[in-house]
């Protein structure tokens, strides 16, 4: 099961994250996020330089989260010079993206230096009739993920009913997303879908926007039985 933890931007906090052995970091990439990670003056090095170095030594001790940057209706030039810059792994999509918008920005990024980048598309759920957009994005995407449907754009802390997710019947794999807690451990075991491939988890396990409570992360892990992976998928 693919772990990914979202809305990193503390170095001491990413360093410990990492170490928890997770598949994947976000950095959310969005102005108006209580855990925006803002770009620097000259632009470059989207990390502080001592997070970039948290994420070299985890690496060094064989725990390397793949990146992911979160946008939300974003331009295809702002996502292409932050993958660029801060060596994203996945792009997360989290607002009303087009396909034909997620075209341009591969054939952008693709054919340059990064020809290994994965999207995520993000879709807001409340029920059935949610998912009918996830034909539109078949074989354009890597992954789902599927988030609560609330006025704001990400990170609610709320969760949708999962049992919807019966009516996917599509080949994308998704991550489970939306609310999920230290409480919904239980919840998770019961939960089975044949595409369900990990779990993202946000405000729920913070101390304050943007910082993550490590020792409640650990506790979440281990009673799920995660098995820290090399962080490679
Ligand atoms: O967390 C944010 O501030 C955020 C802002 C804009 C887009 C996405 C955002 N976060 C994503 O929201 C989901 C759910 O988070 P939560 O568990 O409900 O707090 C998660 O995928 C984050 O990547």
């Amino acid at each position: 099961m693919i772990v990914k933890v979202c809305g990193m931007r503390n170095a001491d906090n990413i360093h410990a994250v990492a170490n928890l052995g997770v598949n994947m970091l976000g950095f959310i990439f969005w102005p108006r996020s209580r855990r925006y990670v803002p770009m620097t003056p000259s632009g470059v090095g989207l990390l502080p330089d001592r997070a970039e170095a948290s994420l070299a030594s985890a690496a060094g001790m064989g725990r390397s989260p793949r990146r992911v940057g979160v946008f939300v209706d974003d331009t295809v030039q702002n996502i292409v010079t932050r993958v660029y810059n801060y060596h994203l792994d996945y792009v997360q999509l989290h607002g009303d993206e087009t396909v034909t918008m997620i075209r341009n920005l591969k054939a952008t990024l693709i054919p340059d230096i990064q020809p290994e980048i994965k999207i995520i598309k993000a879709l807001p759920v409340r029920d059935a009739s949610d998912l009918a957009r996830c034909g539109d994005y078949e074989g354009e995407v890597d992954f789902f993920l599927f988030d609560t449907k609330t006025p704001l754009a990400g990170g609610s802390g709320k969760h949708f009913d999962w049992s919807v997710l019966r009516h996917y019947e599509g080949h994308t794999p998704f991550l489970l997303s939306g609310g999920i807690g230290p409480g919904d451990v239980a919840r998770l075991k019961a939960f089975h879908h044949p595409g369900m491939a990990g779990i993202d988890l946000n405000s729920r396990f913070e101390t304050a926007p943007g910082v993550k409570d490590v020792a409640l992360l650990r506790t979440f892990l281990h009673e799920m039985g995660f098995v820290p992976a090399n962080n490679r998928q």
